[in-house]
């Protein structure tokens, strides 16, 4: 038996740090909306009792370090599944990214499981499920737009933000999350605006949203690779209506509402960046599978 699902990436329109937290974390306040960039996953079950993972990017792992494969293990222990599956990934999402794609390959892994299993869990019980194994897997395995506080893994959802184009570039250098976290000046931080920014996605106002696009976590990953910063003024320089790092980096994302604008900063931008991609927000929580 087979099942086929869908892993979107998320792009963060707000994220603020709070402080920092007794077991290491950082307290946050996000606002994430997942976006029309998707991995596939392919859960094909096995005869063997054995969960295995098979992917052709060799920036992912392909045992137990794989995100989706401690998804798989992370059910099979607590429900006590005898039965094996193989987890084939296609991966469009750019790895270590800001875009949560092991994240979301870990919560299409959850969503898949519990019907290919049988298990009968509610998305609550996943997205709790999913905490477990990193701060971003339950947004991912809801979907959708929402307020994430907490470490990440408390979820209020939201509604679709205004329709438009999301640009995105990739440079090629890779971020550790953990790092980044490290680097923050706690004491420097101008924090974003988050309740305007959740009246501004209410009142479907895409002036508001743009004006409101602010990540505490930019100027840390700024300093330490320029490049990205040449991004975002490439992408101002195109004619983006606003201008954002995604998480901790190091991708860019650009809203655009036209066409032509959108073709103008995506052309304008391959030549200038490894991974370029224009892309649809995904908008409400949907049904991912
Ligand atoms: C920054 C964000 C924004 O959405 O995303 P990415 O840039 O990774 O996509 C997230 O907060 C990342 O979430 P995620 O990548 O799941 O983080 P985890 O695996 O849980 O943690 C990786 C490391 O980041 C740090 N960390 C993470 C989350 C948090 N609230 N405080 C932290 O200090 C910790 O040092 C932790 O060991
Ligand atoms: N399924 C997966 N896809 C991508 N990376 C994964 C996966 N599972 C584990 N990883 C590891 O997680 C790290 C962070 O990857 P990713 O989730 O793409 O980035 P980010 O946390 O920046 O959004 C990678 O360096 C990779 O080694």
């Amino acid at each position: 038996m087979k099942l086929l699902v869908k892993a979107p990436a998320k792009i963060n329109l707000s994220l603020d740090v709070l402080g920092k937290r007794e077991d290491g974390y950082h307290e946050v306040e996000m606002i994430m909306t997942t976006i029309d960039l998707a991995d596939r996953l392919e859960l094909t079950l096995l005869d063997k009792d054995e969960i295995k993972i098979v992917s052709h990017n060799r920036f992912v792992p392909d045992d137990h370090r794989n995100l989706a494969y401690q998804a798989a293990h992370l059910l099979k222990n607590r429900f006590n599944v005898k039965q094996g599956v193989s987890i084939a990934i296609e991966k469009v999402i750019p790895v270590a990214a800001g875009l949560a794609g092991g994240s979301s390959d870990a919560a299409a892994a959850l969503r898949g499981l519990n019907k290919l299993w049988q298990l009968g869990l509610t998305i609550d019980e996943l997205a709790e499920i999913g905490a477990e194994i990193g701060s971003d897997v339950s947004f991912c395995v809801y979907g959708g737009t929402a307020l994430a506080t907490g470490r990440g893994e408390l979820i209020q959802a939201l509604p679709a933000p205004p329709t438009c184009w999301v640009i995105l570039a990739k440079p090629f250098i890779g971020v550790s999350t953990a790092e980044v976290y490290r680097r923050l000046n706690k004491q420097g931080i101008k924090h974003p605006q988050t309740l305007a920014m959740i009246k501004a996605i209410e009142d479907q106002s895409y002036s508001d949203v743009c004006a409101h696009l602010s990540n505490v976590l930019e100027s840390v990953t700024l300093k330490m690779h320029p490049e990205v910063n040449q991004i975002k003024e490439q992408m101002q320089r195109f004619g983006a209506d606003a201008v954002l790092m995604s998480g901790s980096g190091p991708t860019v994302f650009g809203l655009a509402q036209h066409d032509s604008r959108m073709h103008r900063i995506y052309n304008g931008l391959r030549g200038f960046c490894d991974q370029v991609f224009a892309v649809r927000l995904l908008g409400e929580q949907h049904k991912l599978d």
